[in-house]
């Protein structure tokens, strides 16, 4: 099986071409890839297939790296889009890319940057998310409050003053399920200053806590500026992997950023079609 890595400010995946649209991709396969000791090592998979909807030649069919399906990854479409451009599958710099929360057009620069216009971010019912304690006693827990924000896929964003880089995100964070029935994403994010940045931590569905995402950073930036009573403006987000900008308008949200592809080569899966697979680098060669 061909596949490219790639990444977008830390937030890894592994790319398999499919233009054939003929890849059977089992949860089991993609927990083989995503496997950090076993596999390639990323926090998901981005299959590129033929779009069947208008307006879009290619899907992205993203899957965390438990094997679970999600509506919609803010790196991974940056990501997918540079791998199309110099893959010399679209013929301009400026498309449309098909993923299960809808069409997203991405612009792609040529220093690196690629943006994607993200749509709407929809901010919903307050929370509150759990995270283990790191002083006190052992078991105890803090709770932080929150807000639900929908960027296609859900999203639990808490604006806090606590010392975010302390937080223990080993585990997923305790949410309400009647609010978030197919799970959430969990971000923490320290108030916006002044010039609009933050810094953001994740808690990814499926994935663990990654370096970055692109759809919790926009759901952060939403929350952020909510919290400073304002509804628009550009926020700059710093993630443990790399700098976000995020546009959040009346009308849409934008995410710009890196995107960036590291290998490619040739992988083959051994062992039945329940785990464990083994992975085998079968070639490799780094990006020129
Ligand atoms: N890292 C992604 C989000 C991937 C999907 C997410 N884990 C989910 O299950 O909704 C991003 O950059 O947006």
């Amino acid at each position: 099986m061909e596949y490219v890595l790639g990444h977008g400010t830390e937030n890894d995946f592994v790319l398999l071409p499919d233009a054939e649209g003929r890849l059977d991709l089992t949860p089991a396969t993609v927990r083989a890839l995503c496997h950090r000791r076993r596999g390639l090592g990323a926090d998901g998979v981005l299959r590129v297939a033929p779009s069947e909807v208008p307006g879009a030649e290619w899907f992205m069919d993203y899957r965390n790296a438990d094997g679970s399906l999600a509506e919609m990854c803010g790196n991974g479409v940056r990501v997918f889009a540079r791998y199309l451009v110099e893959a010399g599958l679209v013929t301009s710099t400026e498309f449309a890319v098909a993923t299960r929360a809808g069409l997203r057009s991405v612009v792609v620069g040529d220093a690196g940057e690629v943006t994607v216009d993200m749509g709407p971010a929809v901010v919903g019912a307050e929370s509150t998310a759990i995270v283990p304690s790191t002083a006190g006693p052992v078991g105890s827990v803090t709770s932080f409050p929150g807000v639900a924000v929908d960027v296609g896929n859900p999203h639990l964003a808490c604006v806090t003053s606590a010392d975010v880089d302390a937080l223990d995100l080993t585990v997923a964070p305790g949410h309400d399920p009647e609010l978030f029935p197919h799970g959430v994403n969990v971000e923490f994010l320290t108030p916006l200053t002044d010039t609009l940045t933050t810094r953001l931590r994740v808690h990814e569905r499926g994935s663990g806590e990654t370096r970055s995402c692109g759809t919790g950073t926009v759901a952060g930036a939403v929350a952020g500026l909510r919290a400073a009573g304002g509804t628009t403006g550009t926020v700059t987000v710093t993630t443990p992997g790399g700098v976000l900008r995020v546009g959040v308008t009346p009308a849409t949200t934008t995410l710009t950023g890196p995107a960036v592809l590291i290998a490619r080569g040739e992988v083959e899966l051994a062992g039945s079609a329940d785990e464990p697979y083994a992975c085998t680098r079968v070639a490799e060669a780094a990006r020129a």
